[in-house]
């Protein structure tokens, strides 16, 4: 079963065609990495995925669906995670989570998930006095209120700390395990080899390999998954 299905998508910021032609499909269950370097159009896309960008052409589907007109229905399917996505400093931890369960209808237990998400003992903390680490967990814990089938986690783990960065693992572990879809832009290597079953290598607005990271190692005649990165995109570039 399809998730996702991407066809010729393209979107220019007036002179900057930021994708230019990229074709995916993501299956139902699958982790799909989303690597690259900084401008290639990872983000963009991401956000075309979840209906807050309307492509110039070419035809994106989410479940079906085009996201920009059926935005309010999907946004009850998808949880999303967005790069620069901001709280007001002064709202709690616990605050944000009551507060966002309640645009779903049929949210989970907002406090059940603050337990899951290991958020219980940072309830009553302010946004703007948690750590980079800490901020990164709650926005992970708010895109799980509406029982995502499909989580877009957008450089989920930049910034943090290699312990943070692991647990952090061991959560999209888990959400994998219980068969949710999950499309993860990173810019780490490692953990698109550890946590993605395929990888979509894009460079210059358009997708410039895309496989399992074992075949991508293969396909380059590397050894990992980072070595194989610069390999493809010393060709695409
Ligand atoms: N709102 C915008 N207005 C104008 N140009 C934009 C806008 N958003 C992105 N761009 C440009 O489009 C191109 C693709 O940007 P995008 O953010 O999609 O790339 P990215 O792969 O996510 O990059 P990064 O790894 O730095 O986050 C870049 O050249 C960027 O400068």
């Amino acid at each position: 079963m399809t998730a996702i299905e991407v066809t010729d998508l393209r979107k220019s910021y007036g002179p900057t065609r930021a994708v230019d032609g990229v074709s995916f499909t993501v299956a139902k269950g699958e982790t799909f990495g989303v690597v690259g370097h900084n401008g290639a159009g990872k983000t963009t896309t991401v956000e075309c995925l979840v209906g807050l960008r309307r492509p110039d052409s070419g035809s994106v589907r989410v479940f079906g669906e085009d996201p920009v007109r059926r935005r309010r229905v999907l946004a009850q399917r998808i949880g999303v995670q967005l790069q620069e996505s901001e709280l007001p400093d002064r709202l709690r931890v616990g605050e944000a989570m009551r507060l966002f369960a309640a645009f779903y209808e049929r949210p989970d237990d907002w406090r059940a998930v603050m337990d899951r998400w290991g958020l219980a003992s940072i309830a009553r903390k302010a946004y703007g006095d948690l750590s980079g680490g800490q901020k990164q967990r709650l926005k992970l814990g708010m895109a799980m209120l509406g029982r995502p089938e499909l989580v877009v986690l957008d450089e989920l783990t930049t910034g943090l700390d290699p312990v943070a960065r692991r647990e952090t693992w061991t959560l999209i572990g888990d959400l994998k395990a219980s068969g949710t879809t999950v499309v993860l832009v990173s810019h780490y290597m490692d953990e698109a080899e550890e946590l993605c079953d395929r990888v979509a290598v894009f460079s210059r607005g358009t997708v410039a390999a895309l496989a399992g990271p074992r075949e991508l190692v293969d396909i380059t005649g590397t050894s990992s998954l980072e070595q194989a990165y610069f390999a493809l995109i010393g060709e695409a570039r």
